[in-house]
């Protein structure tokens, strides 16, 4: 129905649920209308005025609109009154020694005595000034009285003077009172305006006072936070001024905190550093008054956090050097949810790095500066919680690396879902898969990498100078390998973290001895316990970065004790919300001084992009052959057709680099070989290596014709 419906009744209707319209109960009569309402029930009873009026009355009363107009109206008159309180605080202060006072109760209380003399001497001396300048005061009416009376005869001869002249050029004698009178007529006109003006200044002069002194509260936000609009309120990122963090400091629940901070009255901002602007936020120094210690703060993060209006995630305390004093950093609010830019890997198609010398950029602290990794001879350990960005984080710094044509990557996936694959033909081992199989294969490459550094152990013992290639190993997932129950045919298992488990004992030999000869051990793990990221692997890495964990014990075991009682706290990172953020302990990275961790948001770097950065990796080297399993089998290998794997692509490689992709290969049957067993093999075959730019190569094109011949050889003496 279009309209409206109202129902008239003569007698209302007992009983609505009766069926029918009554009969016998008197008419009905229904009008339909266009613009009045339809009544609910019209047989509802009908409550009593008072309550239909208390109610109208509630409802008017909580109405928005009715709530925000009071509160502006209590909002502008407290700031009158904030207002008046202020400027007679300022004038008072101006006045009086009270500042000093203050300031000299402050330092008393922070126990910084050296400020508390130098404040009473401040006091000192305002005193004597203002005691001066009331002597001067007393001595001022007579002092005041001959200046006038001097001021006023010598402005009367002048005129006089000056009419004297005129009376002479004019050759009237009355022009000598004429510039007299002037001024006479001058001070009669401003006695009347002064005279018109009086009264309605005198009308209007509260007002502007209470004007002045308005503006003077609203400019401060002189009134309580329930008065103020819903924009300006707390919780929406108010800034942090001094004021603030001492009242948040002095609500921590820490009595002598408290204490003292009550004590210092309104100076108690004299604990704290100038605060500066830090990133996307801002960071202030607090000297703690004696009696407090930094950890008792540092407990507090959330109630500091939620003082200052912030969530415990974009509050940070970290210890800097100067004694007893607690650093903070305060984001502004919601500025961490923000993503960072993309990563330099990304937009600048021509960087190139250098593993010794260089630094990954891998994101920025929170300081918004870059944050920068030396990976060189550092062992590197990346924990975090399942689905943080822990692939993404050390794939990151690998794709820097690979930037570096002389580094040399043997990868093991134990995930398999595709994240190493762009290292294809990049890496020179590259096993990918959850599988008992890729961690038995994962095991014999990181043994690989343990023959490898005996090698050049052993090279380097007879000539000191001998310099290495960077290898790095990478395993990513390796809680799969620690976890995996597997025992090869001598019984001893892959898995584990006894003296027995082949991959915990290859790693730890890594760890031991690989950064002198550049032999390094990259792992990131998941969700880290004592079983599947044993005591002294977690130890042996340089380089330490966790993503959001899930408890303080687990932050321990990723980062170390010494780092977590220094602030570090990726347990209080926010699972999901904080991915890509890291909390790292290195001595690669630059770490404020006193700080035992630097907290770093990574910049992402996408599967495609990451395809990108390795294809460009591939183009500054000659092409690598990937091996997708190490060699195993100690079954007599053909060295020719190995030869002409390692060759890949390439139509020419140096000899040394043949002999370190052959033993790459299989370091059991090529892991000691010299030149001169290349050569041997390469001349018997007759495709023995030549000069080419001053340098002995192996063509790609000899070693497939010597193949082929002697394969045509093979099958013709075979016919
Ligand atoms: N720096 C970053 N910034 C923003 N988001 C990121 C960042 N790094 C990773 N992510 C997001 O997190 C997701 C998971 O990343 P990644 O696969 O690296 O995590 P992971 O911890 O290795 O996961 P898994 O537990 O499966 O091993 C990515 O798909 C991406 O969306």
């Amino acid at each position: 129905m279009s309209g409206n419906v109202v129902h008239l009744y003569k007698t209302p209707d007992p009983d609505p649920d009766s069926g029918g319209s009554g009969a016998g109960q008197g008419p009905t009569l229904t009008i339909v209308t266009d613009d009045t309402p339809t009544p609910t029930d019209p047989t509802a009873p009908v409550l009593p005025l008072w309550v239909r009026s208390s109610r109208a009355i509630r409802r008017a009363v909580t109405h928005e609109q009715t709530r925000t107009a009071a509160r502006a109206m209590v909002r502008h008159s407290l700031y009158v009154v904030g207002g008046t309180r202020i400027v007679a605080r300022r004038a008072w202060d101006g006045r009086t020694a009270a500042r000093y006072e203050r300031m000299l109760r402050a330092a008393e209380a922070a126990g910084n005595m050296e400020a508390a003399a130098e404040w009473e001497e401040r006091g000192q001396r305002f005193r004597e000034a203002r005691h001066r300048r009331r002597m001067d005061l007393l001595r001022s009416p007579q002092t005041a009285a001959k200046g006038a009376a001097i001021g006023a005869g010598m402005g009367i001869g002048g005129l006089v003077l000056l009419g004297i002249a005129m009376a002479v050029a004019t050759k009237h004698p009355a022009d000598v009172v004429t510039p007299l009178m002037a001024v006479i007529e001058f001070i009669n006109l401003m006695i009347t305006i002064v005279r018109v003006v009086w009264g309605p200044a005198l009308t209007i002069g509260p007002f502007l006072a209470l004007l002045a002194l308005w503006s003077v509260g609203a400019h401060q936000k002189a009134a309580p936070q329930w008065t103020l609009p819903a924009g300006a309120r707390t919780g929406g990122g108010e800034p942090i001024t001094p004021s603030i963090v001492v009242k948040a400091l002095r609500d921590l629940g820490i009595p002598a905190l408290r204490k003292a901070i009550t004590e210092m009255g309104d100076a108690g901002a004299a604990m704290l550093s100038p605060i500066v602007i830090a990133g996307c936020g801002v960071e202030v120094d607090v000297t703690l008054p004696s009696g407090v210690s930094t950890v008792e703060v540092q407990a507090r993060r959330r109630k500091l956090a939620e003082n200052l209006s912030r969530h415990e995630h974009e509050v940070f305390i970290t210890i800097p050097e100067a004694a007893r004093t607690v650093r903070l950093w305060i984001a502004d609010s919601g500025a961490l949810d923000e993503p960072i830019g993309p990563s330099p890997l990304v937009t600048d198609e021509t960087l190139t790095a250098d593993y010794k010398k260089g630094r990954a950029p891998w994101g920025q602290d929170l300081r918004g500066d870059a944050a920068v990794l030396s990976l060189y001879q550092r062992h590197l350990l990346i924990t975090g919680l399942s689905n943080q960005g822990k692939t993404a984080a050390l794939r990151a710094l690998a794709l820097w690396a690979a930037l570096d044509k002389t580094v040399e990557f043997r990868i093991a996936d134990l995930k398999g879902a595709g994240d190493w694959a762009m290292f294809e033909g990049l890496a020179t081992v590259l096993i990918q898969g959850p599988a008992d199989e890729q961690v038995i294969q994962a095991t014999e490459m990181v043994e690989g990498l343990v023959e490898e550094m005996n090698r050049r152990m052993e090279a380097r013992r007879r000539d000191p100078g001998t310099v290495f290639v960077p290898l790095i190993g990478i395993v990513d997932e390796a809680q799969v390998a620690f976890m995996c129950p597997v025992k090869d045919e001598d019984g001893r298992p892959y898995g584990g973290s006894k003296a027995t488990s082949r991959y915990f004992m290859a790693v730890r030999k890594v760890h031991n001895q690989g950064r002198a000869v550049d032999v390094l051990m990259w792992e990131g793990t998941q969700d880290p316990t004592d079983q599947n990221l044993p005591k002294l692997v977690r130890e042996g890495a340089h380089t330490r970065a966790s993503l959001a964990l899930g408890t303080e014990s687990q932050a321990r075991m990723a980062l170390g004790d010494k780092a977590v009682d220094g602030g570090a706290a990726p347990h209080l990172l926010r699972q999901g919300l904080d991915k890509g953020t890291l909390v790292v302990a290195s001595d690669g990275i630059e770490i404020p001084a006193g700080q035992a961790s630097i907290t770093v948001r990574t910049h992402y770097i996408g599967d495609d992009d990451a395809r990108a950065i390795a294809d460009r990796a591939r183009a500054l080297r000659d092409g690598v052959t990937t091996l997708h399993a190490t060699a195993r089998d100690t079954a007599e290998r053909d060295p020719l057709t190995d030869i002409a794997t390692v060759l890949g692509d390439a139509p020419r490689l140096r000899t040394q680099e043949v002999i370190k992709r052959l033993s790459a290969l299989n370091p059991e049957a090529y892991g000691d070989w010299s030149p001169v067993d290349l050569t041997r093999v390469l001349e018997a075959a007759g495709a023995e290596p030549y000069k080419s730019d001053g340098r002995m190569v192996v063509g790609r094109d000899r070693v497939l014709r010597a193949l082929a011949d002697r394969d045509a050889d093979g099958s013709a003496s075979a016919s």
